[in-house]
């Protein structure tokens, strides 16, 4: 590894794309249940295998009806039985007649429309009187109403959501090809890091960062990171980072990257050729080391000032790890928001400043805007960033300025 390479936010997240390769697809067959698919990505579509809703159904518990029957309401109509969700009865219904019924059954072939039960007098095993006029269709769930058969309702490179699995399963899908999630190592290193709840002395302050990124992987659908506390010592840095990134697909450190005597991840990573030491034109966050490793894993060696390190996650780690998951979006969408009050921002670089979100969202710093990186305590209350691009150095009150916003 070379000297530091000065890089753009832009070239360097392209640079750390181009060394990732997505995972291979996997199929899973769903027989034995599909809850374990639940924040993976998609390696295929999904189209439905029948028709949503599968068959005319009642929206409404009440009365099954022939809807000319209620012409002159209120009448009376005589019950000939009842369909219960689930049932697979298809009830005959003669003029005058109407069938119990419960949201979610089939609607008999010759009803209708649902009355529900509050427009009625009650639920009755022979007599039904009806008190309202009801048009064709109503309180009925139309077959195919949602999605015709075959129609799509899941694409490849989509994350399955809570809401994208179950309408999987609702489609009738048996079997489902996804890519697995990433593997990924956190390792911190620093001489001043007690564990939170220690007594400090001088100079020393609680390791905060292992909880920030491992929080973050969970925050991205990754729940299982090994996480590891180093000395800062080159020898053993070297040997539990060849550890962790023959084990792993991705290997997250902060610290250590900067030039100070002291600076041991940035040093034990320059015998990797294919990592690079880069500082980008970002603050917080200009200084990491990126790229493969011999052993196999990509390495983020973030800063390790916190503010520094989240936003190293979010803009070149986070995009990563989706584009080992074949994610067809490797970024947060961007939002447009207005700063309710001004701030500087460095104009040879891209500022990312921590912000919270007013009613009509617009947004105020978090943070100073001077002293982003080691912020740690307002960055808690952050629900965003505000992205300004190189070249402006004021953001004044009412400008649209873009956001992304952060979980939850
Ligand atoms: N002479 C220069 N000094 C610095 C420069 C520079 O260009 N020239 N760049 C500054 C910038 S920008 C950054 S960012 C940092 C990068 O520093 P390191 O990655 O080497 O990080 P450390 O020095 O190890 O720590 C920085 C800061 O963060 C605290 N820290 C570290 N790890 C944790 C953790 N796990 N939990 C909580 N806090 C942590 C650490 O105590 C320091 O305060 O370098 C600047 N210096
Ligand atoms: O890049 Mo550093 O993160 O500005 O403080």
């Amino acid at each position: 590894m070379a000297a530091s390479i000065l890089r753009s936010y832009e070239e360097q997240r392209d640079w750390i794309l181009s060394a990732i390769t997505a995972f291979e697809p996997e199929a899973h067959d769903l027989a034995g249940g599909f809850a374990h698919l639940h924040g993976l990505y998609l390696a295929q579509d999904v189209h439905t295998a029948h028709p949503l809703p599968l068959w005319a159904n009642s929206a409404m518990d009440g009365y099954a009806v022939r809807s000319l029957d209620t012409l002159g309401a209120p009448v009376e109509l005589e019950v000939v039985g009842v369909v219960p969700a689930g049932s697979s009865e298809d009830p005959r219904l003669l003029p005058g007649q109407t069938v119990r019924i419960m949201t979610g059954a089939p609607l008999p072939t010759d009803a209708d429309a649902v009355v529900k039960v509050e427009d009625t007098n009650g639920f009755d095993a022979h007599r039904a009187r009806i008190n309202v006029e009801i048009s064709a269709g109503k309180n009925v769930r139309m077959r195919g109403e949602d999605r015709d058969a075959g129609a799509l309702v899941a694409r490849a490179g989509e994350q399955l959501t809570a809401a994208r699995l179950s309408a999987a399963a609702a489609a009738g899908a048996v079997r489902l090809s996804v890519r697995r999630s990433p593997k990924v190592a956190v390792l911190v290193t620093g001489a001043e890091l007690k564990a939170p709840g220690q007594d400090l002395g001088r100079g020393q302050i609680p390791e905060s960062n292992s909880l920030l990124i491992s929080g973050l992987l969970v925050e991205s659908g990754i729940t299982a990171a090994t996480v590891k506390h180093c000395v800062d010592e080159p020898e053993t840095v070297r040997q539990v980072l060849a550890e962790l990134a023959s084990t792993h697909d991705a290997v997250i450190s902060t610290g250590g990257v900067g030039p100070g005597e002291y600076d041991v991840m940035r040093q034990v990573l320059a015998d990797e050729p294919g990592v690079q030491s880069v500082r980008v034109r970002l603050r917080p966050g200009a200084p990491q080391c990126a790229g493969r490793m011999q052993a196999g894993a990509m390495i983020f060696a973030l800063p390790g000032n916190p503010v520094s390190a989240a936003v190293g996650f979010e803009l070149f780690a986070r995009p990563a790890l989706r584009a080992m998951q074949g994610a067809a979006e490797l970024a947060r969408p961007a939002l447009r928001s207005q700063a309710v009050l001004g701030w500087k921002s460095p104009a040879d670089r891209l500022q990312v400043l921590p912000v919270v979100f007013d009613e009509n969202f617009g947004c105020a710093p978090a943070v100073k805007a001077s002293q982003i990186s080691h912020s740690v305590g307002g960055f808690g209350s952050a629900q965003g960033y505000a992205l300004i691009p190189q070249g402006i150095e004021r953001v004044e009150p009412g400008d649209s300025v873009e956001v992304i916003r952060l979980q939850p």
